[in-house]
């Protein structure tokens, strides 16, 4: 039987370049100064051709420090995008410098930013925090917004123990991000491991080309998961994966793991820094329509699907 395929639509070839940034301080115009400055240089270039980046991603919480104790402290008013709007830079808050610096990186580099994540104030109750991304176009303008949904509370025999529902609230609305060189689902973190979220999206948007995710996996369970849960997602999906961590640095609360990457739609990894470059680094990669024509045309397995013997069973 032959595979009916269509190309992705609106896919086009675009770099990503994804800022594995050293972990946010108490200090936070040091940390923004710094993310600052990471942005202009990994807008400068990348990729596996001469064009420069198309896209930027921050890591989650970039900042202030990844910590239970620090984001309520840290949390700013970030304003929510209506459906398919934007918000003009001149009615952002005054009071969120996080949102002023994206605001102004975007327009400084003329280039897309998925902004990590930072802590989130509510507006109409104080004691809720959210752990939330925003999206940034090239003139500053903010495009999107995504509360993460799944929060890490976990307790690891010998590992780690967390309850990120201590202080922060979960979102619930899934976000899928257009932008003019293709269809990118987003969320942050302990998100990837729930694969219902993305191919969910994936069904609604055919067009989705690529999940990303700002992210920041620990010493206990990165080196067990961190790599195999993007692959895997990759391969059910048939669509680019990537995450973006902080550097790893010891001594910190939460010692994140490292190892920002990018794989391709069959889960190969493309791009990953060097095992030896844990600190700080950008990785930098091309996502490319034709290679992801190729695969899903090789292997239909979204197109073989047996819808008529087995579906997702409703959870409602
Ligand atoms: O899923 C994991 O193992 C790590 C998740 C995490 O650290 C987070 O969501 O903040």
């Amino acid at each position: 039987m032959s595979a009916t395929y269509t190309p992705v639509a609106g896919f086009s070839r675009f770099n990503l370049a994804q800022i594995q940034l050293r972990p946010g301080e108490e200090d936070k115009t040091k940390n923004l100064d710094h993310a600052r400055d990471l942005i202009v240089q990994a807008a400068a270039g990348g990729g596996d051709d001469s064009r420069k980046a198309d896209l930027i991603i921050l890591p989650e919480y970039f900042n202030s420090p990844i910590a239970n104790s620090a984001h309520k402290k840290h949390a700013e008013e970030v304003p929510d995008v209506p459906a398919g709007g934007k918000i003009e830079k001149k009615d952002l808050p005054a009071a969120s410098p996080t949102l002023k610096m994206l605001s102004d990186a975007a327009i400084q580099t003329g280039i897309y930013i998925i902004g990590g994540s930072i802590p989130e104030r509510d507006l109409t109750d104080d004691t809720k925090v959210y752990n939330t991304m925003t999206v940034w176009d090239p003139q500053g303008r903010m495009i999107g917004k995504y509360r993460k949904m799944h929060l890490y509370d976990v307790d690891i025999p010998g590992g780690i123990t967390m309850r990120e529902s201590d202080v922060i609230s979960p979102g619930s609305e899934p976000t899928v991000m257009k932008f003019p060189f293709g269809t990118v689902a987003v969320a942050i973190c302990f998100d990837i491991r729930f694969q219902f979220l993305i191919a969910s999206l994936r069904e609604a948007n055919p067009d989705i080309c690529a999940y990303l995710l700002p992210a920041a996996f620990n010493l206990t369970t990165g080196p067990k998961a961190w790599e195999i849960l993007q692959r895997a997602r990759a391969i059910d999906n048939q669509i680019y994966v990537g995450m973006c961590s902080p550097a790893r640095k010891q001594g910190e609360e939460y010692v994140a793991y490292g190892h920002t990457l990018l794989c391709d739609c069959e889960g190969k990894i493309i791009s990953t820094p060097t095992p030896e470059d844990e600190g700080e680094t950008i990785v930098y990669s091309t996502l490319d329509p034709e290679h992801l024509s190729a695969i899903r045309k090789g292997v239909p397995t979204l197109t073989a699907q047996r819808r008529d013997v087995y579906n997702l069973p409703s959870f409602k």
